[in-house]
């Protein structure tokens, strides 16, 4: 037996042995945690594509960015007519309006026609001449038509005193002249069109045509007075060519903004990792790991392994999505800078995650903290990704308290993460330049800019940022704090691997002792509490007042207990709710630290072999060890390699043991369609699986129907060759047909054992008679007359039921001889039943 082989061999083989054990249970865990994975097939695709949908969303907004810059400029503006006054665009609009001031006159009439004709405006529906006292009344009817009127012209006839607070306040209307005129806009109209540059500016054209409009009318008045030709000036405007908006063009939303965008991918496996193995903790899955001896180190790496993929994948799409959307960024760094970047940031958040997860136990709560951490890491990373930000924060002369702050800050993993990214964005993508006002297009970022420091001004002050290098030397720090806090809080706290330590543990011998397994120095060297010298370890189980009291109990579970299992024997514990079963089976397998008290089981020590003994023990816990995601298939793969099963005959095996519990056709189907009883019949499987030299199992067939159950029995019973079942149970029933003994257990104490007839004999209230007879009262009155010993238990119709007591039998001898005396019409004996057995012993017959 491998076990025997251990206890034999020298600390070398121990050390190949134990490194092929956690190998072996790694590749096993790993399968999985991947075959999990792959059966959830949408989150892991989701997943993946993450990244690639963040590039695709960064490249969208570089696309707006970009498309917004160019649509800014107009390097070659067009000239725009303004020989023509444009007309208003609402219906019932007033293109003009005129105001004037000292009545028509020749002059006022002749220009209004001009400007009528030469701009094909029609006089009272498009030109809307008003007779007014003073200018103020015009634009008083103005504000009173708000935006009906597209631009208003006064004409000063006459001599007209100006107001002192409108838009005309300039104006200077001579009396004598009378030729000069003022145009008021419409100041609300929108100026030029912002969002479109090749727009004209709407106001300045239509006041100019309205200027070049009066004008001729003007000029071509005097020409004719004068005796001139009609004079027509044309005249265009055309505004400035329009360059780029330079705090648009050049602006690299991949250099500005990954910080925060490339925090999520991450953040997703997080996420997924942290609530998987809270799941495992939470249904006491790794409980049951832990029970068939895999280790600490074999669970953890095979997560390791597992983050080490998703990472890997993750940040691989992340990378070849940068370069399919072209980021200057991506193409400008060498790919192994990249990949160690975000896979470092990626395994750091993965390491914190398994340090999370050792300290929640509920899925609700690992998802609670996973948003908060994403929701929380995102504020943050919204300041962490400006690079002005890093610069300030590395500037020289600051006060002292900054340097203290970025020293905290160097223990956050995202912020070194977005340290490293800024100093890539600085060489590789643009970067404002913030003397200059305006962006700066990258170089190639190159292994020399990995390992130098970057130094600078910044508003007049020098700033010295460290090199890319120490920031990544910072993660892997951050990586190997939170490792050591996985390690330490996985032992102490309560749940995690079923025993928890103290949280001093690592200071204690036992720990290293048991650590380096140092089982082959001799007993003496090693810790041995209450280390018995008359006890000799069978190859069963022994237990020398072991017990066990809960914290803040005052009442022991267990009651220090005195057993002896020898091989080949099936024992059924059996007893009332809360009377101790399932606590002595944890203590048995492990789960449960015993408070005192000596234990061996296959000749190990309980509390020094520990390691020894998961390997030698199979387990059926009241809870099944399933995971839903998986097959039938899949589960028995899976322990039956964590038991090292050959290879050559483990799929014959697999087989045959699904068949055996009657799975055979289920065996391809997810876990989580099984019935109840058909994942007990799993486990039970299962618990056989890789010869176990003792078996515990805790209610083995709660939740199957008579006939399942019955396959199960045989199941066990031909299991118990060569090894040791213990089982717990509330059916009398399977104890009597499976165990050669049965323990009934009450308040945490062995109250009686032995075999089913032993306990019955020794137990039972003796045989129980039935007589027919046609008047039972007068019957039992002359039986109890002779033989007072005996007991009435019923009667009913015809029938008498009694009882008589077995340790007398005289009694019985009597009790024959006046039956036959008696007109029976019938009778029949019984034995006790372990019912009432159990009844009268756990005293709850008294409570009926
Ligand atoms: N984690 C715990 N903390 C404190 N007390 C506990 C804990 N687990 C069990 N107990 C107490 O220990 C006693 C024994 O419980 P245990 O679960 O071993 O009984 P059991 O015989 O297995 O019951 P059942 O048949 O219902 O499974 C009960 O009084 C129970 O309340």
């Amino acid at each position: 037996m491998q076990t025997e082989k251990l206890k034999t061999q020298s600390p070398l083989v121990k050390t190949k042995y134990c490194f092929r054990k956690i190998s072996n249970e790694v590749s096993a865990l790993t399968t999985k945690n991947l075959l999990i994975f792959s059966h959830n097939k949408h989150i892991t695709i989701l997943l993946l594509l993450c990244p690639f949908l963040i590039c695709g969303y960064l490249s969208y907004i570089q696309y707006i960015v970009d498309s917004y810059a160019s649509r800014l400029c107009n390097p070659s503006p067009e000239e725009i007519s303004i020989s023509k006054i444009p007309k208003c665009f609402n219906q019932n609009c007033i293109t003009l309006g005129i105001g004037l001031t000292g009545g028509s006159s020749e002059w006022t009439d002749y220009i209004i026609d001009h400007i009528s004709k030469s701009s094909d405006l029609i006089k009272n529906k498009d030109i809307k001449v008003l007779t007014t006292q003073n200018a103020e009344s015009f634009t008083k009817y103005i504000k009173e038509n708000t935006n009906t009127t597209q631009i208003g012209v006064i004409l000063c006839s006459n001599y007209i005193p100006l107001p002192t607070n409108n838009y005309i306040e300039n104006l200077h209307c001579q009396e004598t002249k009378g030729q000069i005129y003022a145009i008021i806009y419409n100041f609300t109209e929108v100026s030029r069109n912002i969002f479109d540059p090749n727009l004209p500016d709407p106001i300045e054209s239509k006041v100019l045509a309205v200027k070049l409009a009066i004008d001729n009318a003007i000029l071509s008045y005097q020409a004719r007075k004068q005796g001139f030709q009609n004079i027509i000036i044309d005249a265009v405007i055309q505004s400035f060519p329009i360059p780029p908006n330079r705090f648009l063009k050049g602006y690299d939303a991949v250099s500005m903004t990954g910080p925060l965008y490339f925090f999520i991918p991450p953040m997703f496996v997080f996420g997924l990792l942290v609530s998987e193995i809270v799941k495992e903790k939470e249904l006491k899955l790794r409980n049951g790991l832990s029970v068939i001896g895999v280790s600490a180190t074999g669970f953890w790496l095979s997560w390791f392994l597992v983050a080490l993929f998703f990472s890997f994948m993750t940040t691989n799409s992340l990378i070849f999505s940068g370069y399919f959307f072209k980021f200057a960024l991506f193409l400008k760094t060498p790919y192994l800078v990249l990949l160690l970047l975000f896979l470092t940031y990626s395994m750091t958040m993965m390491i914190l995650g398994f340090m999370i997860s050792t300290l929640i136990n509920s899925v609700k709560l690992s998802y609670t903290v996973s948003y908060t951490f994403l929701l929380g890491g995102l504020v943050l990373q919204n300041f962490f990704k400006s690079p002005m930000l890093m610069k300030l924060f590395h500037v020289e002369d600051l006060p002292y308290w900054v340097p203290w702050v970025r020293l905290a800050f160097c223990y956050y993993p995202p912020f070194n993460f977005s340290k490293i990214y800024a100093d890539i964005a600085a060489t590789a993508g643009s970067t404002p330049n913030f003397d200059e006002k305006m962006w700066e297009e990258g170089l190639e970022y190159t292994w020399d800019n990995f390992f130098n420091e970057r130094t600078g001004m910044l508003y007049g002050n020098s700033y010295r940022i460290p090199s890319s290098f120490e920031s990544f030397q910072n993660l892997l720090l951050n990586s190997l704090i939170l490792i050591v806090l996985t390690w330490y809080f996985d032992h102490v706290v309560q749940g995690n691997r079923g025993r928890s330590s103290p949280i001093w543990f690592m200071f204690t011998f036992e720990y290293w002792s048991l650590k380096f397994d140092y089982t082959f120095l001799p007993r003496f060297i090693r810790k041995s509490y209450n280390s018995p010298s008359n006890l000799k370890p069978n190859d069963g189980i022994l237990l020398d007042g072991l017990w066990k009291k809960y914290p803040n109990c005052k009442t022991c579970a267990v009651k220090p207990i005195q057993l002896s299992i020898e091989k080949d024997e099936c024992v059924s514990i059996i007893g009332h709710n809360g009377a101790g079963k399932t606590t002595l089976l944890s203590m048995l397998t492990g789960l449960l630290d015993p408070s005192g008290g000596i234990g061996y089981i296959s000749g190990f020590d309980l509390t020094s072999e520990l390691d020894n003994i998961h390997q030698s023990i199979g387990y059926c816990p009241q809870f099944n060890i399933l995971w839903d995601e998986l097959t039938g298939k899949e589960h028995m793969w899976l322990f039956a390699k964590l038991r090292n099963t050959p290879i050559s005959s483990r799929n014959e095996l697999i087989d045959y043991k699904l068949n055996e519990v009657n799975l055979g056709n289920a065996a391809n189907k997810a876990v989580s369609t099984y019935s109840g009883g058909m994942k007990r019949r799993l486990s039970v499987a299962i618990s056989s699986i890789g010869n176990p030299s003792v078996i515990f199992m805790d209610e083995p067939t709660t939740g199957m129907d008579p006939i399942t159950r019955r396959q199960v029995w045989k199941l066990i019973h031909n299991m118990k060759k060569d090894r040791v079942i213990v089982l717990t149970t509330h059916s009398m029933q399977e104890a009597e047909i499976l165990s050669d003994r049965i323990i009934v257990m009450v308040d945490g104490e062995i109250k009686c054992s032995g075999p089913s007839l032993y306990l019955k004999n020794h137990y039972g209230d003796g045989y129980k008679v039935e007589l027919i007879h046609e008047n039972p009262e007068v019957l039992w009155g002359k039986l109890n007359e002779k033989i007072p010993l005996l007991k009435l238990l019923d009667i009913s119709g015809n029938s008498v039921l009694l009882s008589i007591p077995r340790a007398e039998p005289k009694v019985a001898e009597e009790f024959f001889k006046t039956v036959e005396l008696m007109k029976i019409q019938d009778w029949s004996v019984q034995n006790s039943s372990l019912e009432e057995v159990f009844m009268k012993v756990t005293g709850s017959l008294k409570d009926l």
